[in-house]
């Protein structure tokens, strides 16, 4: 089974350590919820794995291959895309252009990415805007533009980082609807998120980084009640 894994990894900015010797494993067919404080590492614990941070030590690797100094567009070939906190829409163009455009991007036919362009509207419900320009999209439609945008190239691999964020509640619940999608395709999901209900509800296992160590990884019910994390981070949230 092909897995994406992350093993030994240490950043250091100067002489900070922002991530300690940590391991961290994605498989097919799962999301796994990576939580902590604010500075516990995680969004440069994504930089690692798609290629846009070097770590001191440590390696990536996808099904066994290592990938850990490859750039960011080589990992995508290999199948392992992101999600910016950001939303990164080409403003005046459609919809059906954006995702599009990410298709032609890496290097598909027009007649490819027409045909995955079709499959991602349908898949995503974005029929009613195929042809709005990003511009005038509502935000929740946005985000999921940038995630139809990141499944062009039917990753095996997608990074969400708070890709929830400054959505109202309506839009988050059809955003948990595509990140259920994603993984019924097969593909693996690392979901960075703070809203805990969602987290728990979602994924099938979570990792708890702290002050960039690995306080505890397990299921949504092992973390709930692993006495470590309720005191260091959930509180009486849990
Ligand atoms: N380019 C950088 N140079 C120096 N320090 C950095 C850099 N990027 C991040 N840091 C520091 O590394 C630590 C981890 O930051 P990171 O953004 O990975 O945390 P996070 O868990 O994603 O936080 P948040 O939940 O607030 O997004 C923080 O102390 C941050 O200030």
């Amino acid at each position: 089974m092909n897995r994406l894994s992350a093993t030994n990894i240490t950043v250091r900015f100067g002489g900070l350590t922002v991530i300690d010797n940590v391991d961290l494993e994605i498989r097919p067919a799962e999301i796994l919820g990576l939580i902590g404080p604010n500075g516990a590492g995680k969004s440069t614990f994504v930089n690692v794995l798609t290629g846009f941070q070097k770590p001191k030590a440590g390696a990536v690797r996808i099904g066994g291959k290592d990938i850990t100094f490859t750039r960011p567009e080589h990992r995508v070939r290999a199948g392992l895309v992101r999600t910016f906190q950001a939303v990164r829409l080409f403003p005046g163009l459609t919809v059906a252009e954006n995702i599009s455009a990410a298709g032609l991007a890496i290097g598909l036919s027009v007649s490819e990415t027409r045909k995955r362009e079709r499959e991602l509207v349908e898949l995503l419900s974005l029929g009613d805007w195929i042809n709005v320009e990003a511009r005038a999209l509502p935000y929740g439609i946005e985000r999921r533009v940038g995630i139809a945008r990141a499944m062009v190239s039917k990753p095996a691999f997608v990074m969400l980082d708070e890709p929830a964020a400054g959505m109202n509640e309506d839009e988050a619940l059809a955003f948990l609807a595509v990140v259920g999608m994603l993984r019924e395709r097969g593909a693996g999901v690392l979901l960075i998120e703070h809203n805990m209900g969602v987290v728990f509800k979602l994924c099938d296992r979570v990792q708890v980084l702290q002050s960039g160590r690995t306080l505890a990884v397990g299921t949504p019910d092992e973390i709930r009640s692993h006495s470590m994390v309720r005191e260091a981070y959930l509180g009486s949230a849990a």
